[in-house]
């Protein structure tokens, strides 16, 4: 029998699975067959976003779990994300019909905001110019974009709304001026880049984090020969050899009993099943310190998103 994922209470009033799968750079060609492994292996919570460019592969895995019988609609819970070229009012409701649409579902039970950068609104996702840059659209304001997004609850396209990306300024600003406060604020987090402070912000105001890249997201495309990796640390190594079990599982464990969500991502199906092994140990204390001794600060951060920099809404310009 799968193990059973503990839940964290959103402020929405419902519950999120503290393990799902990512599907960032999964394959529209293989993501359906890792989405299936998944859910076989105790998955229940897939986080997506339209930028993937997989949704209509995912949504083929959700529909083809659900008729053979082994899931039901309301076991899952389905992460989507509004890209940055759909911040304008009128764009999020077309823009979470396409997702629904795209994955075959009447709802999801998350809807973040992926960032906070604008970026014109074409039918280009990554709209650029003549000499290929990016095409940020400064006329967005965050506070209309998230008005927009209270309204997707209200039609109940969605069971709750978060971010991504945003610092504690912006959730800030969306707590001052909003009726619905976020319910989740999903950001980079690992044993590189641990977050203490803005993971401490969320908490404080009833934000559960969900941890995105927690192995470190190797194939990142801003990825280096001979940057170091997350899963041959070491340190990582060690502490896992006492529980039997590999760095991946120190990491995931570590996020867990940090009281977040974690989403990370792979097709490989004996990794998909063996992420999953992480509800059988505990780490001590003094493993915690040793993971966390691994941070480097800012400088751990590999998800820069650094091609807005220009956006007036860039969210890594402030310490958290
Ligand atoms: N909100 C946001 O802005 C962002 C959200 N995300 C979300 O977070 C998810 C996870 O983050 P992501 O950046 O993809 O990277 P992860 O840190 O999850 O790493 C994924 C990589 O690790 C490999 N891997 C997975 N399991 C193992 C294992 N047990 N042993 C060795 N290698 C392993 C995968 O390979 P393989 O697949 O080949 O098995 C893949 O190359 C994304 O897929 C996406 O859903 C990610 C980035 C930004
Ligand atoms: O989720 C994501 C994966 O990577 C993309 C490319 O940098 C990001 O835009 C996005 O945050």
């Amino acid at each position: 029998m799968a193990a059973v994922v503990p839940t964290l209470k959103l402020n929405s009033g419902r519950d999120m699975l503290q393990l799902g799968l990512g599907t960032w750079q999964s394959q529209p060609g293989e993501v359906t067959k890792s989405v299936i492994i998944a859910i076989e292996a105790g998955y229940r919570h897939i986080d997506g976003a339209r930028i993937y460019q997989n949704e209509p592969e995912v949504g083929a895995a959700i529909k083809a779990k659900i008729d053979d019988g082994t899931v039901k609609r309301e076991d899952l819970f389905v992460v989507s994300k509004l890209w940055d070229n759909a911040h304008r009012p009128d764009c999020v409701l077309p823009a979470i019909k396409k997702t629904l649409s795209d994955l075959g579902l009447e709802y999801l039970d998350m809807y973040l905001i992926h960032w906070p950068m604008g970026l014109q609104p074409t039918d280009e996702l990554i709209p650029r110019d003549a000499n290929g840059d990016c095409i940020i659209d400064n006329e967005t304001n965050l506070i209309d974009t998230w008005k927009q997004m209270e309204e997707l609850v209200k039609l109940g396209l969605t069971k709750s709304i978060g971010v991504s990306n945003f610092n504690s300024q912006q959730i800030q600003n969306i707590l001052d001026n909003g009726t619905i406060p976020p319910s989740n604020n999903q950001i980079e987090m690992h044993p590189y880049f641990i977050q203490t402070k803005l993971v401490e912000f969320c908490k404080e105001k009833g934000i559960v984090v969900t941890a995105y890249s927690p192995f470190g997201c190797p194939t990142h495309p801003s990825a280096k020969p001979g940057d170091p990796k997350l899963l041959e640390e070491p340190k990582l190594i060690e502490i896992g050899k006492k529980y039997g079990k590999g760095p991946n599982h120190v990491i995931l464990r570590w996020l867990l009993q940090k009281g977040v969500v974690t989403i990370p991502k792979s097709v490989t199906k004996s990794r998909i099943i063996d992420n999953f092994n992480v509800f059988d140990f505990t780490l001590t204390d003094e493993d915690i310190k040793a993971v966390e001794s691994l941070d480097k600060g800012r400088d751990g951060r590999i998800n820069t998103e650094l091609f807005l920099k220009k956006s007036k809404d860039y969210p890594f310009d402030i310490e958290f």
